[in-house]
């Protein structure tokens, strides 16, 4: 008979102590942060707490199986099976009264975060966007939910106390409960592939804090480690196919299993002051400052894939090692690799075994990963992917073709999709609407105002985005 998946079928370990909390309970933590606390020489005695980020969803289906779940390794030879075990708590991410509970015990020590790039809620100067509706209802609500005695605490009704709707907004509910428990200060750690990422959760944690409640603000800087991060497995959406294969395969029923690649890579810069596991016997790396590690995947890697993901759906085609076999894209790739090569360090970084590393990673096609779902959330991701390339380009006097020509794959795959009634699968989809909607010739300025406020006014930089966007040959849809 087949089983369900849990702690007793599996026979699997006690759960380990929470004394990690997650938010963003999707499949990259659970191909990574969790690969990497179950490899480290001391993983049985940190467990993770996880949380997820819009839906409960993920954590009923994880809770049912004890937080297991099998993570499937994609390799271009075949699949390899691991049951993951890391993970020994799984909570919806609007009971706050659990994230507080968990965040404010003493043998907490960390926070890590995977809930996109758009959940930061940052404008593009990358400080807290006070414009933006969520943050706003956050800050009002916050007002309440942190005055003394508050936060975290349910009501008479033992109803859940009101959460924030932002991640950060939840998180400074959580924070607000240690400060009173005296529990000590923390690291938080995100894991999004954003630029300087320390910086980002801070701007908008303890941006947010601050603006609250001054003396939380002042507890949270005083408190608060913000850890920076590289970090890298390629891990694409589960399919209904991989849970059939894990259930015939493994011989037992997972609702949640995850696909991802071999390869894994851990760069991590900051203080963790309650300490953490020994995630460096499992292969992450600590380094001093992370700045050019971080720009180095973000542009290669992550800037390789969202040109193929507007380029290349323009193109017709539907995954990365699709896109790759098109030479159309993959010179493309070349030529942005290389703008992108003459702006990292020369030395340390061993750029051409990375760059041939990834042809070999992009071009694994056991592994479909989704160009729509590299596309979501562009406006957010070519601020860090496209834009610095392409001013770096042009400050050196160069023309910045292939970070200009990312830009312009990114304007042609929005006008064709409004032009086909789809939906816009950006968080600034209004914006998006309204700066398509305008006439030709001001639609462009409008839309490069969005990824950066400077960039309509930098007539280079928008001259080079106008001329690959005729390059590109794609009809300005009526
Ligand atoms: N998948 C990868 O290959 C990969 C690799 C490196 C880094 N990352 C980083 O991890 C992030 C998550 O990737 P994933 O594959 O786990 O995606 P996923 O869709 O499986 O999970 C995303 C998680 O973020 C939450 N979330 C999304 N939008 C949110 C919002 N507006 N507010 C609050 N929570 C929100 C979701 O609820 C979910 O828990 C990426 O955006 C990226 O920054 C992913
Ligand atoms: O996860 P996103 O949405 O930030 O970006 C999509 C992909 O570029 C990304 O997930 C990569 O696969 C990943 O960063 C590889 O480590």
């Amino acid at each position: 008979m087949i089983e369900p998946l849990n702690r007793s079928t599996a026979q699997a370990a006690p759960a380990a102590p929470v004394r990690i909390v997650h938010l963003g309970l999707g499949a990259f933590h659970r191909a990574h942060q969790a690969w990497y606390t179950q490899h480290a020489s001391d993983g049985a005695e940190w467990g993770i707490a996880a949380f997820t980020g819009r839906r409960p969803d993920a954590a009923t289906a994880l809770a049912g199986q004890d937080g297991l779940y099998t993570l499937i390794e994609r390799g271009e030879g075949g699949d390899r099976f691991e049951l993951m075990s890391a993970i020994v708590e799984a909570h919806d991410g609007a009971d706050v009264a659990a994230l507080a509970r968990l965040v404010a015990a003493p043998a907490t020590a960390i926070v890590t975060l995977t809930i996109t790039e758009a959940a930061y809620h940052l404008g593009a100067d990358g400080t807290l966007d006070f414009a933006s509706p969520a943050v706003q209802a956050d800050i009002d609500l916050l007002r309440q939910a942190t005055a003394p005695g508050a936060a975290g605490t349910a009501n008479d009704d033992g109803d859940r106390p009101p959460a924030a709707a932002t991640p950060a907004g939840r998180l400074v509910q959580a924070l607000a409960a240690r400060r009173s428990t005296g529990a000590g200060p923390i690291a938080v750690v995100p894991c999004d592939n954003l630029a300087n990422n320390a910086a980002a959760a801070r701007a908008a944690i303890a941006g947010l804090a601050d603006v609250v409640d001054p003396g939380l603000g002042a507890w949270v800087a005083e408190n608060v480690s913000f850890v920076g991060t590289s970090v890298d497995r390629i891990t694409p959406r589960t399919t209904e196919a991989d849970v059939a294969l894990v259930e015939a395969e493994c011989g037992y029923v997972d609702s949640s299993p995850v696909v991802t690649e071999p390869f894994s890579d851990w760069v991590l810069c900051g203080a963790f002051p309650a300490g953490r596991p020994d995630w460096a016997s499992a292969g992450a790396v600590f380094v001093d400052t992370i700045e050019d590690f971080e720009n180095r995947k973000l542009w290669l890697l992550n800037g390789a894939h969202s040109l193929m993901a507007y380029a290349g759906q323009l193109r017709g085609h539907a995954t990365v090692a699709q896109a790759l076999v098109d030479p159309a894209c993959a010179g493309w790739i070349t030529e942005f690799w290389d703008e992108a090569e003459r702006n990292l360090p020369a030395e340390g970084l061993g750029i051409p075994a990375y760059r041939a590393a990834l042809l070999e990673r992009f071009s694994n096609a056991r592994i479909a990963h989704h160009l729509a779902q590299i596309a979501m959330d562009g406006s957010s991701k070519l601020r860090m992917r496209a834009v610095p390339v392409l001013k770096a380009e042009l400050a050196a006097g160069r023309p910045g073709t292939g970070a200009a020509r990312m830009i312009a794959a990114w304007v042609a795959f929005l006008r064709v999709a409004r032009a086909s009634g789809s939906t816009l699968a950006d968080s600034a989809a209004v914006e998006l609407g309204a700066a398509l909607s305008l006439p030709a010739g001001e639609d462009l300025p409008a839309l490069l105002g969005i990824l950066d406020a400077r960039l309509p006014g930098d007539a280079p930089a928008a001259a080079a985005v106008a001329a690959a966007l005729d390059g590109l040959a794609v009809q300005r849809p009526a």
